[in-house]
């Protein structure tokens, strides 16, 4: 697959000539300079930019053909998103956060919804800051938050874009070992850009990205 922008300067080759196969249950890390094309391949895979050439396919599903409201409700389904800061709603509680995506998306019953934001939230070792709000919490107990929303609607597949960033070395230890044994233990395919090599070596298969394409 591949991604160029338009751009003043003319097109910029973002992406070029990706193949990439990720089995189901798979932790692949992707690593690469600055610039080198990694959040633009996260942004396709993850349907949230679309490629100007290939195709991505999630679940066996081709999810660049899908019409644009098919593909929301495909990606809040299947796809946990990560982002490099948490976003948390800051007049919402920890609770609340967490439970957002299902009752927008997936309509869940609200006392489904909020019982399942509980559960995740006692796993990632957060229950007793359910009625908490963002700022009342550290960044990494933030980070474990945007985690927990990240699951709420039960995806197959997770996507992290430098989920660590602007934390300190022991937090960001932490917070990959939590996405490491969600891995493990629900068998959620991982994909995580990372600039943190030693943090990539837990994965099962590390990608070296370079000037937008892969690199043995
Ligand atoms: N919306 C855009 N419009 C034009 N060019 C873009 C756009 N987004 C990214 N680029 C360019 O595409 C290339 C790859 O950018 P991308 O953000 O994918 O890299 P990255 O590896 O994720 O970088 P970083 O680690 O700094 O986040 C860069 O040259 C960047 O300037």
């Amino acid at each position: 697959m591949g991604k160029s922008y338009s751009t003043e300067r003319g097109l910029v080759h973002a992406v070029v000539g990706v193949d990439l196969r990720v089995p189901a249950g798979q932790f692949v890390a992707i690593v690469g300079r600055s610039g080198s094309g990694k959040s633009s391949l996260m942004a396709m895979i993850g349907g949230l930019s679309r490629p100007t050439r290939g195709v991505v396919r999630v679940s066996g599903a081709e999810i660049w053909k899908m019409p644009d409201s098919r593909l929301a409700e495909f990606r809040s389904r299947e796809m946990g998103f990560v982002f490099q800061f948490p976003s948390l709603l800051p007049t919402l509680r920890i609770i609340d956060n967490v439970a957002l995506p299902a009752l927008l998306n997936s309509r869940k019953e609200e006392a489904a919804a909020y019982e399942k934001a509980a559960e995740l939230l006692t796993e990632l070792e957060l229950a007793d800051y359910v009625d908490a709000y963002p700022h009342e919490i550290s960044a990494g107990e933030q980070r474990r938050v945007a985690i927990a929303r990240a699951l709420i609607n039960s995806p197959s597949l997770l996507i992290a874009d430098e989920p660590t960033s602007d934390l300190d070395e022991q937090t960001e230890i932490e917070i990959i070992d939590r996405l490491y044994r969600l891995n493990r233990d629900r068998g959620v395919t991982l994909i995580m850009v990372t600039h943190n090599l030693a943090l990539a070596q837990r994965a099962d298969r590390i990608l070296h990205i370079a000037n937008g394409g892969l690199v043995a």
